[in-house]
């Protein structure tokens, strides 16, 4: 018989929420001898803190607050001692924890995880000091017996390979009903001590190493995931079982094909990468928020690390920085996507079994493990899961553990303000005014929407027929703009707070030191060269706008050559405004560009968030589906689009 117990009802209190730990390690310059010294483009503040350069302003400062940062100098012993061993003895209780590192190539997460022979990272610390605790617990006596065992994986571009059986066939993910996430056919293996992981675990790490060499670059372009399972059986009656998980996890770094010019395999290696992290950092996003659907099933990265994020599992993220001017922007965006893992809330519950016959020790090769576990409801069957294809239904919101957005918030709100009940009631009045607040404006954009139809002289279909450009009335735009939900290409550290309030979202702190706001960009004044244009004037009368002579809603010069129909300094302008909100538009923004949609919109943010800015608005033909032919019709659609304006 299989019973889930929550830590607080074990301990016959509430179920206590455990917040994943961020820790951000700084690693020493690596600036070869010869090279120029330009100087860390971050440094450490206090041993929570630490400031990197605004890129807006080289004057000043951005400040970030996290659980711990480990400046240059930090040690191994002490990134484990401080970090990691506090969550292990978790383990022996029949509960989860996760370890993973993150951070862009050459940050030094595999330094962290791995390490050398002489600097041991957190990897073999942390299975050195799980024999500890389970030696030290049979030591103490008692009647329960231990195994612990490995399986040792990686996700390369989107598969899923068992490294400790090294072949081709990625491994399928399932979850079975009790929402138990398990990679059939996956190795596990029981250690029976340390030396024993070492003979597993080495030439396991050399498989990954080997089909790198062999595909080019590839150890630093899957995710490696080691899992370490801790099973207890009672030799007695009840024969209870507890079973507790640890993930160990190496990231892979992401990489600005920019820098690296990353071609054919490599970039599509590269694709796999960015959308899982992407994946990883919405799933943090939406964590954090509360809001909607969690997207762990939109990579196989975050199907599998479900469990240690929003779930059950005790987690410990560390994000690895370099402090090179040639990593700022890979910097920048490691500590933002650490700085939105602050607050997620974990709840960890133990997994325990109770059954009538004692199990007994477990075969040397078992198949078909679990790669994560799930809160259940119902009894754990740890050797004949009901498995089911990954189901099709929507995954539950947020937390495997049913945990409802309400009750998520309230959690960050015991945890962080110490009086839940009044905290609770303002969070509502906050959400119910927010909402009318949104609805109002909704009203009042279709409204004004209305209105700059009426004064668009062109049917609103023809947009959706494919047209290249469509003239949206001055009046409507101005109109649209006193409402404050005219785009202002504010990037987002930076947004000007809206008109339109928000629900108080329970973001990790990110306090630049001083905020500069950044203009809207003005609309450009813009003028056709007449004289390259003989052919506009014929073109214009049908469709000229109210004041705006120049302006025309089609121009039928040919596909090559219409932009030297178009004064330089209007296409640079324009390019750069494009290029603003490409940069820094929000998905609502972005989807204002002609030809962009939410799916090109979303890989336009996905990109952003891993590579940073783009520096052209060529770069946009670096995400996927973005042909040359779709560029340039991308191009001269949305520069037509901003003259006209
Ligand atoms: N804290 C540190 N102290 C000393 N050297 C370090 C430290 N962190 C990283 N390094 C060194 O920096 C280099 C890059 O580190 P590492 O290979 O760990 O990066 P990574 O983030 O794992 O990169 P990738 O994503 O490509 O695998 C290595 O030579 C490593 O030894």
């Amino acid at each position: 018989m299989a019973q889930r117990v929550a830590v607080g009802d074990a301990a016959g209190g509430s179920e206590r929420p455990s917040r994943v730990r961020v820790a951000v390690r700084l690693r020493p310059c690596m600036e070869k001898q010869g090279e120029k010294a330009e100087g860390a483009c971050v440094r450490g503040l206090g041993p929570q803190s630490l400031e990197i350069i605004n890129w807006r302003n080289s004057t000043e400062t951005l400040q970030y607050q996290f659980d711990v940062f480990y400046g240059e100098q930090t040690t191994q012993p002490e990134v484990f001692m401080t970090s990691v061993k506090p969550i292990l003895p978790h383990l022996l209780n029949g509960q989860n924890a996760s370890v993973f590192a993150y951070g862009p190539t050459g940050a030094g997460k595999t330094h962290t995880m791995l390490g050398t022979q002489k600097q041991p990272g957190v990897i073999p610390r942390a299975v050195r000091e799980v024999f500890n605790l389970v030696r030290a617990q049979e030591k103490e006596g008692g009647d329960w017996d231990h195994t612990i065992g490995m399986s040792y994986l990686e996700i390369y571009n989107e598969k899923v390979l068992d490294l400790l059986s090294p072949n081709t066939q990625d491994l399928p993910i399932r979850e079975d009903k009790d929402r138990n996430i398990l990679i059939p056919g996956l190795t596990h293996t029981s250690l029976s001590s340390f030396s024993d992981f070492h003979t597993h675990f080495i030439p396991a790490s050399l498989n990954r190493t080997t089909a790198s060499t062999k595909l080019n670059h590839r150890s630093s372009r899957s995710h490696a995931i080691l899992l370490i399972k801790v099973e207890k059986s009672q030799r007695a009656p009840p024969h209870r079982q507890l079973t507790g998980k640890l993930y160990l996890v190496d990231l892979a770094g992401s990489e600005d094909n920019r820098r690296t010019g990353n071609q054919g395999l490599r970039l599509k290696e590269s694709g796999a990468i960015n959308l899982s992290l992407f994946t990883l950092s919405k799933v943090v996003d939406s964590l954090n928020s509360g809001v909607g659907r969690v997207p762990y099933r939109d990579s196989k990265l975050t199907r599998l690390l479900q469990d240690s994020l929003g779930g059950s599992a005790h987690s410990v993220m560390i994000a690895n920085i370099a402090p090179e001017q040639a990593y700022y922007f890979d910097t920048f965006n490691a500590l933002n996507f650490a700085a939105k893992s602050k607050l997620i809330v974990n709840k960890p519950f133990v997994r325990e079994t109770v059954s009538s016959t004692v199990s007994g020790k477990r075969g040397r090769q078992e198949q078909g493990h679990e790669a994560a576990t799930q809160p259940q409801k119902k009894r754990f069957k740890e050797k004949q899961p009901e498995e089911q294809e990954e189901s099709s239904e929507p995954a539950q919101p947020h937390s495997p553990a049913g945990s409802s957005v309400l009750s998520r918030l309230l959690a960050l709100e015991k945890m962080m303000m110490g009086s839940p009940e009044r905290e609770r009631l303002n969070l509502l009045k906050t959400v119910a005014q927010s909402r009318k607040e949104i609805q109002k404006l909704k009203e009042k954009q279709k409204e004004l929407e209305k209105k700059a139809q009426a004064c668009n002289p062109f049917p609103a279909d023809q947009k959706e027929q494919g047209q290249d450009v469509v003239i949206h009335s001055k009046k409507g735009v101005e109109a649209l703009k006193d409402t404050g939900m005219f785009r202002t290409n504010l990037p987002p550290l930076y947004r000007k707070p809206s008109t339109a309030a928000k629900p108080k979202r329970q973001q990790a702190v990110v306090s630049p030191l001083q905020v500069s706001v950044v203009q809207p960009i003005q609309q450009c004044a813009v003028v056709f060269k007449p004289s390259l244009c003989p052919s506009m004037k014929q073109k214009q009368n049908p469709q000229v706008v109210e004041g705006k002579e120049n302006l025309v809603k089609e121009l039928s010069v040919p596909e090559s050559d219409w932009e030297s129909h178009l004064d330089t300094s209007v296409l640079v302008k324009s390019k750069e405004k494009i290029l603003q909100i490409l940069n820094s538009g929000t998905l609502k923004d972005l989807k204002t560009l002609q030809l962009i949609g939410d799916k090109k919109a979303k890989l336009i943010m996905g990109w952003r968030e891993v590579h940073g800015q783009f520096s052209q608005v060529e770069d946009l033909q670096k995400i996927e589906g973005i042909t040359v032919k779709r560029f340039s019709s991308f191009i001269k659609a949305n520069i037509l689009s901003t003259i006209v304006k």
